[in-house]
């Protein structure tokens, strides 16, 4: 072996292509470089990221100096071959740039620049090996600092998986403390000391009151300084003077990690779930590719059915990936999964700080972890020899990622399972158009569940005419019909779950004098009134300021808000119903690690009555006692400007009516709206899935909207307007030369929100059906789109949005 060179895309900002660039390979590399492993190489003047994507034996015909690979990052390949050509093919799908393809494939770790360590992980090696790692069986790994000859063994050690590279994660999560306060007297000492109080000391008085109350429990000095607004400083205070004992203990990191989990059995299955299993069992001994959709109303023990195919799988001496939304990845779930598959299961969830998503992420590739619990981009786990693939409520739209690339994990599965030759299985209760559409076409196989587990019939829905009820009582939240049925379960101690669909509605500032609204000064929308900061915010771009006293714009002192944020309800409900413990989650009590696992908990222990909270409560929670659902505002997403919107209701009515009456008690349901007749409310009423497909679908079809039309999405942005707008109608142009009079382009217009952060948007959406010349032509044009860099503008291209506003 004389030359080698590699083939290596890299990571050039405002300069992507996806041409790989070609490097010699230094000789003392020779034969230890493969496609998949990251290098640093020069570009121009500077250093940069690449993966390697080939290795070529012969010297490339060009003129010009080929230059040389700097550094190696990786002893073996991070990317095996199933994944390099899953970013050949997300790039062009996707209409990405090749390089964040690779990237988004990786946990976050891998991708910023941590000191990395080789860990010695076997015992059977040579002396003379072990003499290459100190105490710890830890060598730090800088490739242009070891001998060729040593690199050669270190890559040998771990292409045996006898040695691992190890990045060392500075994560503060790793080590988190918090300071914890112990009162030290009891109520005689406090008593005693209060006495002995200078009386001007209302300080330490305020504390000594709060330490009395406290008696024996502990708690953080955060929410001690919250409870008593008293500062740190008078508490540092009263350490000295003996009151009290400061402590650093450790945080409580992963919900799950620590949890006792009891192992359980598989349930007897039912006849329909039997039939199922049996469907997909069969083609993952089989090996076959076939897409499922498993169609099961709510609580028909869908999960079960996953349950057993994993088994299935394991069995087979395979591996399974399940897919969850990231707001149905509950305790609950990942406690099913583990009680059934224990240690074999890893959990990939956003709530994992960097450190932690590593550590699975390894546990994975070293075939320790065989089950794979996890939200979107959990599908590109290094898992290998694939047995089933599941994707739990496919209907969800957080499975799509916003941000380049802009893939849809739903696609990015069925071709897993093509690759690996196993079958994937779609789960819903209220499946996608899409998917739907192709089953019933047999493109995929149709598997139903029609009856719930505890055969009790789907809860009873009663919808609430809120123009009726806002002529009697106007500015209430809670009709009378609900709040009468929230009392008589509440007296029979059963629970409720209410919801507030708050998608494109919030609680804003309005003036009564004269109709002014607070907006944000960066944003075209209106702040957001938050209670707990006292402060105004701007959802998008994260702008805060202070509640304003009197309008800005005429003085008035008339200023008060609207919308029904979940707080106001909160609050309304409370003073309706003093006695009632009621737990509320939304955005702003979920947003610390853990405190959404926290509430639910709660809620199950029923420390609660009532929970209160936005879409993140209508899915998977299957608690016994919650015999009433409530909705509040079932038309919030029906209004929005978007194809997808009477879907989108109907999804979330009946995902959420399926919460009651999981157990052996009847549930009831209860929605407010204030268009009872529109048929997404009338069939979520009757939770007729087939029906609303049925009438859906001929919507769609008079619309050209998909499933009957492809879509994808042009979006420009920049600082310009004017820019902005050119750019588009340019491309607007371009396209009619390229498109068949088959297809149609919507706009351009500028985007409902047409300027976030101060950056204008742009769009336009092409609707077609077969369009041969399409995808070349979007391709180049996100290729060409960093000519214009220099105006600053965007380019941003998205096949099959989700929404179009
Ligand atoms: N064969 C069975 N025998 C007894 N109980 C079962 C069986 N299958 C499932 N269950 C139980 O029935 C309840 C509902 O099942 P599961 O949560 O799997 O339904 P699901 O269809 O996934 O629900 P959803 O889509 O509403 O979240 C669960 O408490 C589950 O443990
Ligand atoms: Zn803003
Ligand atoms: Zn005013």
């Amino acid at each position: 072996m004389s030359e080698q060179f590699a083939e290596v895309i890299v990571d050039v900002p405002s300069m992507q292509t996806n041409q790989p660039y070609t490097y010699a390979i230094p000789t003392e590399w020779i034969g230890q470089v493969f496609p998949g492993m990251r290098v640093i190489v020069p570009f121009g003047k500077r250093k940069i990221l690449g993966f390697t994507t080939k290795i070529l034996s012969k010297r490339p015909g060009v003129s010009f100096k080929i230059k040389e690979i700097e550094e190696v990052l990786d002893l073996t390949p991070v990317l095996n071959t199933e994944m390099l050509e899953m970013a050949s093919w997300l790039a062009k799908w996707t209409f990405s740039f090749k390089i964040s393809c690779l990237q988004v494939m990786l946990p976050a770790a891998m991708r910023a620049s941590y000191n990395k360590t080789i860990k010695l992980t076997s015992t059977d090696v040579s002396e003379e090996v072990k003499q290459l790692f100190d105490e710890q069986n830890e060598v730090k790994f800088d490739s242009k600092e070891l001998s060729a000859d040593v690199f050669k063994k270190l890559s040998k050690l771990s292409r045996e998986k006898k040695a691992e590279v190890i990045y060392q994660v500075h994560d503060r999560a790793r080590t988190k403390k918090v300071t914890v306060i112990k009162s030290l007297l009891n109520t005689q000492e406090v008593q005693k000391q209060k006495e002995l109080l200078r009386v001007n000391a209302d300080k330490l008085r305020l504390l000594l009151d709060f330490l009395g109350k406290i008696g024996s429990q502990i708690l953080t000095q955060k929410d001690a300084i919250k409870k008593t607004g008293l500062s740190a400083a008078v508490f540092t205070q009263g350490e000295k003077k003996g009151w009290l004992k400061k402590e650093k203990v450790e945080k409580y990191r992963d919900p799950y990690r620590d949890a006792e989990i009891k192992r359980t059995k598989p349930k007897q299955l039912k006849a329909a779930q039997q039939k199922a299993v049996e469907r997909i069992d069969h083609s993952i001994v089989q090996q076959q590719d076939k897409v499922f959709l498993l169609q099961g109303v709510t609580g028909s023990g869908k999960t079960e059915v996953y349950l057993y195919t994993i088994a299935c799988a394991l069995k087979n001496k395979q591996t399974a990936l399940m897919l969850v939304p990231e707001i149905s990845l509950t305790p609950q779930m990942v406690r099913r999964v583990k009680s059934r598959f224990g240690s074999n299961v890893a959990v990939l969830h956003s709530g994992l700080s960097e450190g932690e998503k590593y550590d699975e992420w390894r546990r994975i590739e070293r075939n320790d972890a065989t089950v794979v619990v996890g939200a979107r981009s959990a599908v590109f786990a290094p898992l290998e020899n694939i047995g089933i693939i599941i994707m739990d409520e496919e209907h969800e739209t957080s499975y799509k990622q916003e941000d380049m690339p802009e893939y849809n994990a739903r696609d990015v599965a069925i071709k897993r399972g093509s690759w690996h030759h196993c079958p994937v299985v779609l789960g819903s209760a209220t499946p996608s158009l899409e998917s739907r559409a192709r089953a019933q076409k047999g493109v995929y196989e149709w598997l139903r569940l029609d009856e719930r587990i505890n055969g009790q019939p789907l809860p009873e829905v009663q919808l609430i005419d809120m123009r009726q009820e806002l002529k009697r009582a106007p500015a209430v939240d809670i009709s009378t019909p609900l709040l009468d049925a929230i009392k008589q379960r509440l007296e029979q101690k059963e629970q409720v779950v209410l919801m507030l669909n708050r998608r494109g509605y919030s609680s804003f500032i309005m003036c009564r004098e004269c109709g002014f609204v607070l907006k944000c000064p960066n944003c075209d929308i209106s702040l957001t009134l938050h209670m707990d900061s006292h402060s105004m915010k701007c959802h998008y771009c994260g702008h805060e300021e202070p509640i304003p006293r009197t309008c800005p714009s005429c003085q008035s002192k008339k200023i008060r808000y609207y919308g029904t944020g979940t707080e106001k309800v909160e609050q309304e409900l409370q003073q309706l119903l003093p006695e009632t413990k009621i737990l509320r989650m939304d955005v702003d009590t979920t947003r610390r690690k853990g405190a959404h696992a926290k509430l639910l908990r709660q809620f199950g222990n029923k420390e609660a009555d009532i929970l209160l909270g936005t879409q993140m409560i209508a899915k998977g929670l299957d608690f016994p006692d919650v015999t009433l659902v409530g909705v509040l505002n079932a038309d919030t997403s029906l209004s929005l400007p978007n194809f997808r919107s009477a879907e989108r209701t109907f999804q979330l009515l009946t995902q959420v009516s399926g919460r009651a009456g999981r157990a052996d008690k009847l549930g009831q349901v209860v929605i407010q709206t204030f268009n009872p007749k529109h048929y997404a409310i009338q069939l979520a009423k009757k939770q007729n899935y087939e029906k609303f497909f049925g009438i859906e679908m001929n919507m769609r079809h008079r619309g050209g909207y998909p499933p009957y039309f492809f879509t994808t999405q042009i979006v420009t942005s920049g600082p310009n307007e004017a820019d902005v707008a050119k750019k588009m109608f340019e491309i607007d142009g371009q396209l009619k030369q390229v498109l068949s009079s088959q297809a149609v382009i919507l706009g351009p217009t500028p985007k409902p929100i047409m300027r976030i952060n101060n950056q204008f948007y742009y769009q336009l959406v092409i609707k077609y059906k077969k369009e041969p010349e399409l995808d070349a032509f979007l391709e180049d044009l996100l290729l060409n789109s960093q000519k214009e860099a220099r105006q600053k503008l965007k380019l941003k291209i998205d096949r099959d949005p989700i929404d179009f506003i």
